[in-house]
């Protein structure tokens, strides 16, 4: 899959497959292209970008789709979670109801979305469900906010979960809570996991992409990738994330670009 605004292209046949069940990261710099692909599949570029080639979800074809059948797979075959949940969340309504609402917008019925909205609270280890269940999203904290796009997010049990640097805006208690939180609960999705941090990657995912310019330069199991990195980005990357390692000079690793 590929995507362009007007003639230049941002994002360049990249190809990658997850499984069911399966974790996978994508790692680069800032301005890489890891947001271009992800809006692509979820059909959420903004209008000048287009993608094109092929991007397939349990077969189905995502690319030129039409907008309503991209809308009806949205949040029930595919979920994304963003960085900052106060903007993707409806500041004027309770947070259970904006739970209950993704699972009646898919058919089910709304007795049964208010109790399946309790179980997600519980299930992303909010206390007192009920109680947070009514709260609006200012009177929740930043982990307890990005806690309920993770309800929203599985509710209707997606085959696929893309989270975009999800825990970037937490501080870093919060951040290693929500961590747990998604490996314990994505259970048989397939998880796309965006993130600058190579640890993030080396504690959530089994395999990784590597994007620079655009391009995934490198992909595989975490462990191979992290130990023994064929691409030279991919070593000055590990290497300059180290905060310990120095060059020859004593001086702190940084990514040279030609
Ligand atoms: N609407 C747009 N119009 C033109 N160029 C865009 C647009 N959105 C993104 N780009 C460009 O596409 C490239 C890839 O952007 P993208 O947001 O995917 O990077 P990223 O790897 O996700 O970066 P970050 O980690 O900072 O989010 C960047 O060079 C960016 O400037």
């Amino acid at each position: 899959m590929s995507v362009s605004v007007g003639d230049c292209v941002l994002v360049e046949d990249v190809s990658f497959e997850i499984g069911r069940g399966e974790r996978v990261g994508l790692i680069g710099e800032s301005g890489s292209g890891k947001s271009l692909t992800a809006l692509a599949v979820m059909g959420l570029l903004p209008e000048d970008l287009k993608a094109w080639g092929s991007a397939k979800l349990n077969g189905r074809e995502l690319i030129g789709a039409k907008e309503r059948e991209m809308s009806r797979l949205r949040g029930r075959d595919m979920t994304m979670v963003f960085q900052e949940p106060m903007t993707a969340l409806n500041p004027l309504m309770p947070v259970g109801k904006q739970i209950a609402e993704v699972m009646q917008v898919h058919g089910r019925d709304r007795g049964a979305s208010q109790r399946a909205a309790l179980d997600l609270l519980n299930m992303v280890r909010l206390p007192d469900p009920k109680r947070a269940a009514k709260a609006y999203p200012h009177q929740l904290s930043g982990g307890q906010r990005q806690r309920v796009m993770l309800a929203i997010a599985l509710a209707n049990n997606p085959s696929l979960l893309i989270c975009d640097e999800p825990t970037t805006a937490l501080d870093v208690t919060v951040q290693a809570q929500i961590l747990e939180l998604i490996q314990a609960v994505t259970g048989e999705s397939a998880l796309l996991f965006i993130t600058h941090d190579l640890a993030v990657v080396a504690s959530v995912c089994e395999r990784v992409l590597v994007m620079l310019d655009g391009r995934i330069v490198e992909s595989g199991l975490v462990k191979d990738v992290f130990t023994m990195p064929s691409h030279q980005y991919t070593q000055q990357l590990l290497a300059s994330s180290d905060m310990e390692s120095t060059d020859a000079n004593g001086r702190l690793w940084t990514v040279t670009r030609d």
